[in-house]
C-alpha cells in the first residue's frame, strides 16, 4: 500500500542526492511543488531558485533577475552560476517545441552532472521531447494524502478558532477521507464552501463537491454505487471469487501473506451485466469507484490521452483504496496493432503508459475492465499477471433468467411468485440480462395504458414483441465464445450453451 512506498518528496529527494541533473514534475499545484522543493532546498543546504516566464528567475533571498525571462537565457546562467542551487522552471513545456533550446538543455544535462545543481521542470502537462527521454526522470506529484488534509483542516480550525469537524476522531477521519482525491487548493475550497452553508465540514457537500471536481477533469466520474451483488442474477463464480476478495485490501490481508489484487478483466455479450458488476463491487468492498471513460480519454476535447490516463490513475491512487473502471476497454484500444488508424503512435502510447503501471502497481487501485469486442483488445492486455483474471460473463442461462426476471419484478415492486417465473425463463432463451429488463419495463407501460397490472401473459406478450440482439449478432457471439473458451474463465455456473442443449435435447424426448 501507500504507506510503504517512498513519498514523493523522498523520491524527488533521491534524484537530488543521486545527482540526476534533470527532473520533470508533472502537478498542477505549484504552490505544494515549490514548497517542498524549498524543504529540499533547505534541508540539502542548497539555494532554491524558481524560474517563470513572466517573472525570469527569483532568488531565495528575494532578487528577482527579470531579464532572464528568455529560456535560453536562463539555462545558460544557470550552467554558469557557481552554486549549490535547485532550479524550479515552471511551465517550460512549450519552448521544448524549439530545437535550439532541446539542445540546450541537453547541454545543461551535460554540465549539470559534475556539479551540485539541479533543474526541475515543473508542469501540468508532461511533454518530452523523443530525444531527451532517456536523460530526464519523470515523478507524478501525488495529490494530498491524509496527513496533508489533516493539516489543512488544523489550518482552518485555527482560522476560524473551532473545530468545525464535529470535534470526534471519527468525523475527523470521515471530513479526510471524503476530501481525498482533491488538490490542497480545491480541498481549502470544498471545507470553505461547507463552512458557509452548514456552518461545519458536511461530508455530504465535500463528497458531492468532489464528485463534480472529479467529473469536471474530463474524463472521470466519481460514482456512489448504489447497487448491490443481489442485484445480480447469475454470475456465480464471479460473485464468489469477488466476495472471497472483499477483505482483500485490509491490513490483514498484508501481514496472512496475501498479494494486493491487480484487478478483474470482465468480457462478454452486451446488456449481460458487467457495468452492473463493476458498481456492485464498490458496494461490496465498501470503497469508491471512479469511472475512466475510454471513449473519452482520446478525444481532444478533453486533453492530451496521455494526460488524462496520468491524471485518472494519480486520482485513483490519492482515494486508494479505490476501484479504478475501465468502460469499454475496446475503445481505447482501437486501431493498435493494426496501425491503420492516424492515432495509433499516441494510443500505443497511453497504452505503455497503463500497462507499464497495471503491470507495477502497489497502491490499492483495483481495475475493472469490461468490454465486449475482444478482437480490439491487444495481446499483451490479456496476458498472464496483468489481470488477476479473466471473466467471460455470457448470457444469461435458464435459471439465471428466471433469477433475473425475479429481481426485476421485485425492483418494480411486484411479488414474483405470482408471475411463472419458469414459463418465462423458457420464452427467452437467448436474451440479456438487459433485455429482460426492457420485457419487464415494456410491459409495465401496457399494463399502465390498460389500467390493469402485469402478469405472465403481458410479460409473454412484450418477450413476442422484441427481437432480442442475440439473434442479430449470433456470429460475434460465437466468435466471443470459442475465444473465451481458451482464455477466460466462466462467470456462471452452468454455461449458455451447455444448458441451452440440455433444454433442447429435454424437448426431443
Ligand atoms: N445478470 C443480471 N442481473 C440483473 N440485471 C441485469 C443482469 N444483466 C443485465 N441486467 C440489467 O441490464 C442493465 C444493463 O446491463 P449492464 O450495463 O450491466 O450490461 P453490460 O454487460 O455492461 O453491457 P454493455 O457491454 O452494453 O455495456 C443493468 O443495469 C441491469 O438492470
Amino acid at each position: 500500500m501507500k504507506q510503504t512506498e517512498l513519498s514523493v518528496k523522498e523520491r524527488i529527494s533521491v534524484l537530488i542526492r543521486a545527482r540526476y541533473p534533470l527532473v520533470y514534475v508533472v502537478s498542477s499545484e505549484e504552490k505544494r511543488v515549490e514548497d517542498t522543493m524549498k524543504e529540499i532546498a533547505r534541508e540539502r543546504g542548497k539555494r532554491c531558485f524558481v524560474w517563470s516566464i513572466t517573472k525570469g528567475l527569483e532568488c531565495d533571498d528575494g532578487t528577482r533577475l527579470s531579464d532572464l525571462r528568455e529560456p535560453l537565457k536562463v539555462l545558460d546562467y544557470i550552467m554558469e552560476l557557481d552554486v549549490k542551487g535547485l532550479f524550479v522552471v515552471k511551465d517550460f513545456h512549450p519552448f521544448l517545441n524549439d530545437p535550439v533550446v532541446v539542445r540546450k538543455l541537453r547541454d545543461v544535462n551535460g554540465e549539470l552532472k559534475t556539479t551540485v545543481k539541479n533543474v526541475l521542470l515543473l508542469s501540468s502537462i508532461l511533454k518530452i521531447p523523443p530525444e531527451m527521454e532517456k536523460e530526464i526522470s519523470v515523478i507524478d506529484y501525488d495529490l494530498p494524502g491524509k496527513d496533508e488534509i489533516g493539516g489543512i483542516i488544523d489550518g482552518i480550525c485555527r482560522s476560524v478558532g473551532g473545530d468545525p469537524t464535529g470535534g470526534s476522531d471519527i468525523n475527523r477521519e470521515k471530513v479526510i477521507d471524503a476530501a481525498l482525491g482533491l488538490t490542497a487548493e480545491e480541498a481549502e475550497n470544498v471545507f470553505a464552501k461547507s463552512l458557509v452553508q452548514t456552518g461545519h465540514f458536511d461530508v455530504g457537500i465535500i463528497l458531492s463537491e468532489k464528485e463534480q471536481i472529479i467529473r469536471k477533469s474530463g474524463v472521470l466520474e466519481y460514482y456512489q454505487a448504489q447497487e448491490e451483488m443481489t442485484e445480480i442474477g447469475g454470475l456465480e463464480y464471479l460473485k464468489e471469487w469477488l466476495k472471497k476478495r472483499s477483505l482483500a485490501f485490509t491490513d490483514e490481508a498484508r501481514d496472512f501473506g496475501l498479494p494486493q489484487p491487480k484487478g478483474v478483466l470482465l468480457i462478454g455479450i452486451p446488456g449481460c451485466g458487467k457495468s452492473l458488476t463493476a458498481k456492485a463491487i464498490s458496494s461490496l468492498w465498501q470503497i469508491p469507484l471512479l469511472k475512466l471513460d475510454m471513449g473519452k480519454v482520446f478525444s481532444s476535447l478533453v486533453g492530451s490521452s496521455e494526460e488524462n490516463v496520468r491524471k485518472a490513475i494519480q486520482t485513483a491512487e490519492s482515494i486508494a483504496p479505490s476501484i479504478l473502471w475501465l468502460d469499454e476497454l475496446e475503445k481505447g484500444f482501437a486501431g493498435m496493432g493494426g496501425g491503420s488508424s492516424g492515432d495509433s503512435g499516441t494510443s500505443a502510447r497511453v497504452f505503455g503508459t497503463f500497462l507499464t503501471w497495471l503491470q507495477e502497481k502497489k497502491s490499492a487501485v483495483f481495475v475493472v475492465a469490461t468490454s465486449n469486442d475482444i478482437s480490439a483488445l491487444p495481446p499483451e492486455l490479456l496476458r498472464k499477471g496483468r489481470f488477476d483474471e479473466i471473466f467471460y460473463i455470457d448470457l444469461p442461462n435458464r435459471a439465471e433468467r428466471e433469477e433475473i426476471f425475479r429481481i426485476h419484478l421485485e425492483k418494480r415492486k411486484r411479488d414474483p411468485q405470482k408471475f411463472s417465473l419458469d414459463l418465462l425463463s423458457r420464452q427467452t432463451t437467448g436474451y440479456s440480462g438487459s433485455e429482460i429488463e426492457e420485457v419487464v419495463i415494456s410491459s409495465l407501460y401496457d399494463a399502465f395504458d390498460k389500467h390493469q397490472d402485469i402478469s405472465t401473459d403481458g410479460l409473454q406478450a412484450a418477450t413476442s414483441s422484441m427481437i432480442p440482439l442475440s439473434q442479430t449478432m449470433g456470429d460475434r457471439i460465437s466468435e466471443i465464445r470459442e475465444w473465451a473458451k481458451l482464455r477466460a474463465r466462466r462467470a456462471s455456473l452452468q454455461c449458455f450453451e451447455e444448458d441451452e442443449s440440455k433444454d433442447r435435447l429435454l424437448e426431443l424426448t
